[in-house]
């Protein structure tokens, strides 16, 4: 598990300016605390960007790029991107909770059948997969495919 503090200072330019662009976590699952005042994490869903509410003191629980390619393709690892705003800092925590990097990870046998092929190739330090495709700004998942 790794654990990153966000900070985002106040912007006077949020319309040109993600506190995080548009990305999928690379993790299997992510526990998120948000700032319990301060809005900006949004999701995408068929092309329309929804505010994620601010619940105090609640958890955000997201499931991460790894958990898409073990289930093969069942459970979905969401596109999400934080927004800036002209007023308000805002810090959130995030724990990032993944297999072991040196460990090949792939679809569980069991979820592979003819109704629903393999998806995804097995792959090893997925974390570093994630990070460079992050900064070319490719969709992380798509180049894992078979
Ligand atoms: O600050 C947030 O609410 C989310 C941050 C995030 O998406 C991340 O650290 O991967
Ligand atoms: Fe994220």
């Amino acid at each position: 598990m790794q654990t990153r503090f966000n900070f985002y200072p106040p912007c006077s330019r949020p319309d040109l300016v993600h506190g995080v662009k548009p990305h999928t976590d690379r993790s299997g699952i992510t526990i998120l605390l948000q700032d319990k005042e301060v809005e900006g994490l949004q999701i995408v869903v068929d092309g329309n960007w929804y505010r994620v509410p601010v619940i105090p003191h609640a958890l955000v629980v997201n499931l991460g790029d790894q958990m898409q390619i073990m289930s093969n393709g069942i459970y979905k690892s969401p596109m999400h991107r934080v927004v800036t705003n002209t007023e308000k800092l805002r810090i959130s925590v995030a724990s990032f909770i993944e297999p072991d990097p040196d460990n090949e990870i792939g679809p569980v046998e069991h979820l592979i059948d003819e109704q629903r092929p393999r998806l995804y190739r097995n792959v090893k330090n997925y974390g570093i997969i994630n990070y460079e495709c992050y900064q070319k700004g490719l969709v992380v998942l798509e180049t894992v495919q078979v």
